[in-house]
Formats: structure tokens, sequence, C-alpha cells
């Protein structure tokens, strides 16, 4: 029998449940019974209303938070603390701004122990790669948004990381930025076909990029629905939301994932 077809979970959360303590003293659950598979190199993006325990589910697969219930697993194996497999790129990127572009890329493989020749010829690569080879000697503040942005790719992608989380990485971005970093993501990500959670608050980036979308209920937060988007690869971003298929599928999760916008904004008014 072929074991083409038979992909490993990269990533697991099994019944998890999180809870906080609020600053006034009260116990907050943010997520609830909140079961999700990632497969290796799949790409699954997480939507929900604002606040219902996304990020919350990214830290606990970064190990930054450990579950008050539940368990979580990454490549078959418990979470312990911070995994060097594991990559991030965040809405606000994690650039150091007395460094210029290539002493950024640079950082994770010297702290991974590379020679500084073997990082710097690594970096150079990889923001070559990203279209910035005119720019190592620059510093943050010298650069566009979107500029920033593929510094955080390289930055990133040079770890080769397994897992890869994303929070809301290109929401700062405007439309056509967007669009250009999600083809340049889609490709980077081809290449080594990384697990991806990437959280969004847009369905159509969610749609445009992943192979099954998570909807969230309000919080908190546990699986609502999953969809599988069966789209051809390679995807051209900015072609695909034109394509009768592609809308079906945003009208589709949409609808489903309004009426917990609506529960989220009904609980936000009463609160109020
Ligand atoms: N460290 C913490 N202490 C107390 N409460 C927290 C903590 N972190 C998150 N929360 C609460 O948990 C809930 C979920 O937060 P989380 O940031 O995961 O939501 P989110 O879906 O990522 O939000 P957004 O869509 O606005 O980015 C919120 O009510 C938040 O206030």
């Amino acid at each position: 029998m072929s074991d083409i077809n038979i992909r490993k979970p990269a990533i697991e959360l099994l019944n998890v449940s999180r809870r906080f303590v609020s600053p006034t003293g009260k116990s907050l659950t943010a997520l609830r019974d909140f079961t999700m598979f990632v497969e290796e190199g799949e790409f699954v993006a997480v939507v929900g209303p604002t606040g219902c325990g996304k990020s919350t589910t990214l830290n606990l697969v970064t190990g930054l938070a450990r579950p008050s219930a539940g368990e979580v697993r990454l490549m078959g194996g418990p979470v312990d603390g911070i995994d060097p497999r594991v990559g991030f790129v965040f809405q606000t990127d994690a650039l150091f701004p007395w460094r210029n572009v290539i002493d950024n890329v640079m950082a994770g493989p010297l702290f991974r122990g590379k020679s500084r020749k073997e990082a710097e010829d690594s970096a150079k690569r990889w923001l070559q790669r990203v279209g910035l080879s005119k720019f190592l000697h620059h510093y943050p503040h010298q650069l566009s948004g979107g500029m920033r942005k593929r510094v955080s790719l390289a930055q990133t992608f040079i770890n080769e990381p397994e897992i890869l989380l994303m929070d809301e990485p290109f929401s700062a971005l405007d439309v056509q930025t967007r669009t250009v970093m999600h083809e340049e993501l889609l490709r980077l990500w081809a290449e080594r076909k990384a697990s991806v959670v990437f959280v969004t608050h847009d369905l159509e980036e969610a749609v445009a990029l992943a192979d099954k979308v998570y909807v969230l209920t309000a919080g908190p937060a546990t699986v609502k629905s999953v969809y599988t988007i069966d789209l051809p690869r390679p995807r051209v971003v900015s072609e695909i939301r034109y394509e009768p298929r592609f809308i079906d599928y945003c009208k589709t999760i949409w609808e489903d994932l309004r009426q917990e916008v609506e529960a989220s904004y009904r609980r936000s008014s009463e609160a109020a």
C-alpha cells in the first residue's frame, strides 16, 4: 500500500481549554474543548470573531502558554517550551531597529551556532529570494512596510522551520502589498512545505492561502467548522479571487462566520 496520502499530524490540539484570571480576579475561559489537527505540510487558516481566542491558540503551540486542560503535541511529541522547529511571523515585525537588514536576518543562524560566514551567505541568499539584495545595509526604519515584512519572512524562513505560526502577519499592509506578500509567502512555503497555522480576520486571505479553514466560535473559542479548500496550486492570489469557486467558498464560510461575529458583537454591546 502506498503511504503517499498518509500524512502525519504536525500539530495536534486535543480537547484543549485555556483559562485566564482577569485583572479583576475573574476567571475567563478563552478556549474550550478545542481540537485541531494540522498535517505535515498543510496550510491551515484560522478565522473567528475578534477576541475569541485565536492568538491564544498560537501561544499554546509555541509553548509560551500551557493548556489548563487537554493536550498540545508537535510532530508527535508533547510541547515542552520553545521549540526550535517552530518559526513565527506576527503582525508587528520582530526586527531589531538598531541592526541593518542583513544583520537582522543573520541573527537566527548565528544564535543557532552557524559560523559568521555561513550565516552571512545564507542571509544573502534569502534576501535575494525576497527581492532585497540591494537593501542589505538599510535599517528597518529606512524600509517600507512591505519591505520590512519581506525581511521578516527571510528572517523566519532562513531557520527552515518545520512549523510556521503566523498571526495576522499582513494586516497592517495596504491591499496591493498584501497580495504581493501572499504570493511571496506561497512561493516560499511551496519550496519546503512547512506546516502552517495562519490566523487572520480576513476570510478572503484565508481562502486564498489555505488548504483548510477553521472557523472558531465567539469566545470561548471552540471549533465551529472546518472547510477544505479544494483550489488547485500553485495559486495566483491576485487572480484567484475572481474565480467562481473561490467566491462560493467565501460566501459559504462567511455565512458561518457571520453568526459568530454577530454573537460576539452582541455580547460586547451587552457588557458595555
Ligand atoms: N494573558 C492574558 N490574561 C488574561 N486574559 C487574556 C490573556 N490573553 C488573552 N486573554 C483573553 O483571552 C481572550 C482571547 O484572546 P486572544 O488574544 O486569543 O483573542 P484573538 O481572537 O486573537 O483576538 P483578536 O482577534 O482581537 O486578535 C480575550 O478575551 C483576551 O482578553
